[in-house]
């Protein structure tokens, strides 16, 4: 048994996609370079780990090019769109990182699991849509999309408009045992998206739902099964804050439950981007109070490990 720390590492969308960009996916893999740097200084610094990407704007993407398409070839269903937009980042990160492992003399295998992540059916999300998807929109494209398409549409922090889909917590990675028992040689990219949206029917058998599992929850309940020392929240800023944005905004290295409870209730903590991830974060360290998590930039994960930077969530 390796005596190595474990961790599962939740990757942001800043480490998949530039703002400045075209959404490509040249433009993508150019990212994705800079990001699998990072994630193999992690490796080098002796510590096992799986990686969970997010996929809200290339499923997106996908389904819109299905739609577009739907006159030449038949659509996908929604949970294949996700199953595709799982295959084509972990390509990337699979790609990427064996070079960037390589160019350290560091030979671990990498490897991308189609993951699926089962959700009930009767989850709450499936009437009340929150999860961004796709590209962005003005505000009169958006009502002519909602009208013509039906479609949910929300402005998106100031960013413009996009479309909404129900995001039903995860309840169980169908495919947790080959995790596992590729965990020890193996960095597993799995979970990606927060896993293929799947529903358990009576008889046992799995279908396809419509729907983007919170990719922060996802990595959550597998860091809880894999028994990870540290789930690690990769997004864009260094340090969650408080009166974020604000002239008054205080940049936190520490919270316990109880502060972090306490800031949720006082609103701290933006609905739909650093509100879930500190929600995982809370929800991984009551589940094993020796255990922590980081919320961090992706440059900054190593010196986070080392307790120089970053937001630690412990459960006191
Ligand atoms: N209290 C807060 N402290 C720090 N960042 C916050 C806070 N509230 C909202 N944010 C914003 O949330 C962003 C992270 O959410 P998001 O971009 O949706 O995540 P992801 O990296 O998973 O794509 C940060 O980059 C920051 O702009
Ligand atoms: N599935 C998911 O959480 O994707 P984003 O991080 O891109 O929103």
């Amino acid at each position: 048994m390796s005596n190595k720390q474990k961790i599962v590492i939740a990757l942001g969308g800043n480490a998949l996609q530039s703002k400045n960009d075209e959404p490509t996916a040249e433009a993508q893999l150019e990212v994705v370079k800079k990001t699998c740097e990072h994630i193999a200084e992690i490796s080098n610094s002796g510590y096992e780990m799986a990686i969970v990407h997010g996929n809200g704007p290339q499923v997106g993407r996908i389904v819109l090019a299905c739609e577009t398409a739907r006159d030449v070839v038949p659509p996908m269903p929604f949970d294949v769109c996700g199953a595709m937009s799982q295959g084509y980042i972990g390509y990337h990160l699979q790609q990427s990182l064996r070079y960037a492992l390589s160019k350290r003399n560091r030979n671990v295998p990498v490897v991308t699991l189609a993951t699926q992540m089962v959700v009930e059916r009767a989850d709450p999300a499936f009437k009340a849509p929150t999860k961004p998807i796709g590209p962005f929109y003005t505000e009169d494209e958006a009502s002519d999309i909602a009208v013509k398409k039906g479609y949910v549409m929300k402005e998106d922090a100031g960013r413009g408009w996009r479309r909404l889909v129900a995001s039903p917590l995860p309840r169980r990675i169908v495919e947790i045992s080959a995790v596992k028992k590729l965990w020890n040689d193996t960095i597993v990219i799995t979970c990606g998206g927060g896993g293929i949206p799947v529903a358990e029917n009576p008889d046992g058998t799995l279908e396809g739902v419509a729907a983007v599992i919170d990719k922060d929850f996802a990595a959550e309940l597998l860091a809880e099964q894999v028994d990870a020392d540290i789930l690690m929240i990769l997004t864009e800023v260094e340090k969650v804050a408080i009166r974020f944005n604000t002239p008054e905004q205080k940049n936190l290295s520490h919270m316990s439950l109880t502060e972090a409870s306490q800031y949720i209730d006082e609103g701290h903590f933006a609905v739909g981007s650093m509100l879930p991830k500190v929600q995982a974060a809370m929800k991984f360290v009551r589940y094993n109070p020796e255990k922590k998590a980081i919320i961090t930039s992706l440059d900054k994960a190593i010196d986070a490990l080392e307790g120089k930077t970053g937001t630690e969530i412990t459960f006191s």
